[in-house]
């Protein structure tokens, strides 16, 4: 047990799924699991664990933001071993290109800061996702026909932004999406040296102002996780 965690030793698979919303987990976790067990609920942080195709998988809240998801990674990774972090979350699309309800599979993540910045100082570290995860995720993708997207995204600190000429020159420089967690995951992952990658869905669009619907969203997550799932097993 940590002190976010009520997890007891063994019940964290060394694979874990990490939607931002707690109750995404215990849908991904009823939907593609079998025998689904719910590990964690402190503080209505859900995880539950079971097994996909006969392998054990977490699949556990990360709560919004960079400080929270860097919580619940550190206590995954350190504590209890887990060794491939997938970050399974919704963004918004920064380029015209990127249509709602595509996945984007995160190669790197920008930010203006991150919880490892207190580290990093001056250096401006690039994190970016596990190679061999992310090849194997965009081959899932391909071959079932989801469109998908392999870029640079942008880790936020706020969901109510408001800095339009940051996010000009983002879109200007190619980044696909914007959410508010990857880049502290790979930060994290390369520190302990495990896996990690974040794929997402486009639930919105910052230029065309579109949404996905309530009503949509849940056929439309259903791909990211059975992407997550396969790359994480392949
Ligand atoms: O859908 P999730 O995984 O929560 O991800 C996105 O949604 C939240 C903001 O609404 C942030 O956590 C952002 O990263
Ligand atoms: O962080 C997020 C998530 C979805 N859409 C956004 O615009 N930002």
């Amino acid at each position: 047990m940590t002190p976010h965690i009520a997890a007891q030793p063994g019940q964290i698979a060394p694979t874990v799924l990490m939607p931002g919303d707690p109750l995404r987990a215990e849908w991904a976790a009823q939907t593609f699991l079998d025998n689904p067990e719910c590990v964690n609920r402190v503080r209505g942080m859900l995880g539950y664990t079971g097994t996909y195709k006969g392998h054990p998988v977490t699949i556990h809240g990360s709560g919004m933001g960079m400080p929270s998801l860097s919580i619940y990674a550190n206590e995954l990774i350190t504590q209890y071993g887990a060794k491939t972090l997938i970050r399974i979350g919704s963004c918004g699309a920064m380029q015209e290109s990127v249509g709602i309800r595509d996945v984007i599979l995160a190669m790197t993540a920008s930010s203006l800061s991150t919880p490892s910045r207190g580290i990093f100082k001056e250096l401006n570290f690039a994190p970016c996702a596990d190679y061999g995860l992310l090849r194997a995720a965009a081959d899932v993708a391909a071959g079932r026909g989801v469109t998908h997207h392999v870029g640079g995204i942008y880790s936020s600190d706020v969901f109510y932004d408001e800095r339009p000429d940051l996010t000009e020159q983002m879109t200007r420089h190619g980044i696909l999406g914007v959410e508010m967690e990857a880049a502290e995951l790979y930060n994290l992952a390369a520190r302990h040296g495990v896996r990690a990658l974040a794929v997402l869905t486009v639930s919105d669009h910052l230029i065309t102002h579109e949404a996905l619907p309530a009503s949509e969203r849940e056929r439309s997550f259903g791909d990211m996780v059975e992407i997550a799932l396969e790359a994480a097993f392949s």
